[in-house]
């Protein structure tokens, strides 16, 4: 997967070089790429911004400096290739273009998981007030145009939220997690939150590790994590229960 980032503080995005997903950038499974809105600027001071149309308080993103910025991405293509903008005539889906944006529709695990099958992510980070409309007009005759909000509050750009989606997208990644058990039964994979986790020492201040944890019993043991992630979805978020299936007699009982 190649993923593109655009922001005037590309040094934000410095995180995405650690941990697991620096690793899968250095052993090719993400091909990350972050520039600098500036770079596609050339007056003396660089401006990327100015004044909004109608009045209001705030400052707008210019239009050209985006544009020319999309189009340089466009241009790479997919390593080596050199489609022109707009070149696309069927053969290969377009770059999703994700613009974080409290206005976009919400990004969930279902939505990360959808992008993961994707070839190509390029994230537009907008600062200021945000950016030109004609620019998001523009981008969707040559991107899948898809504005994303990661919460119902508001951000000062959008450099933390493509973070935040690239993290939970990269992670879905085949290779980029070693293990791929250890994204089975996560919260929000399967409609529940996760079941409460432990370690040694068996003891610790007082507090023990429940028993059935210690008893090797793997169907007590399955059957006491289904539990716990039932109880506790249904204290924490009674809203994704509702959204679960049918349940069997044992899981309502818990529930009831
Ligand atoms: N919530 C947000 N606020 C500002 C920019 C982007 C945002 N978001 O959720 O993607």
């Amino acid at each position: 997967m190649r993923i593109d980032v655009v922001s005037i503080f590309p040094e934000y995005l410095e995180g995405l070089k650690l941990s697991l997903i620096g690793k899968a950038a250095e052993q090719g499974l993400l091909d990350l790429n972050v520039h600098d809105l500036r770079d596609f600027t050339f007056d003396r001071h660089n401006t990327v911004d100015d004044s909004p149309y109608g009045g209001g308080a705030g400052m707008v993103m210019k239009a050209e400096p985006w544009a020319l910025a999309l189009e340089h991405i466009l241009g790479e293509g997919p390593r080596g290739a050199s489609a022109s903008v707009g070149d696309h005539d069927g053969e290969k889906p377009k770059p999703i273009l994700i613009v974080p944006s409290p206005a976009g529709r919400v990004f969930d695990q279902r939505v990360a998981e959808d992008l993961a099958g994707a070839e190509h992510l390029v994230f537009a980070c907008g600062r200021y007030e945000g950016i030109d409309q004609r620019v998001i007009d523009w981008a969707g005759e040559h991107f899948d145009l898809r504005p994303m909000s990661i919460g119902d509050y508001v951000l000062n750009g959008g450099e933390v939220a493509s973070m935040a989606m690239i993290e939970a997208v990269s992670r879905l990644v085949p290779g980029v997690i070693g293990n791929p058990e250890s994204l089975t039964e996560e919260s929000h994979e399967d409609g529940l939150l996760e079941y409460p986790i432990y370690t040694k020492p068996a003891s610790w201040r007082q507090r023990d590790v429940p028993e059935v944890l210690l008893s090797g019993n793997h169907g007590a043991i399955a059957r006491w994590r289904r539990d716990r992630r039932l109880e506790r979805t249904a204290e924490v978020r009674p809203d994704l229960i509702a959204k679960l299936g049918e349940l069997d007699k044992h899981d309502r009982a818990v529930l009831e």
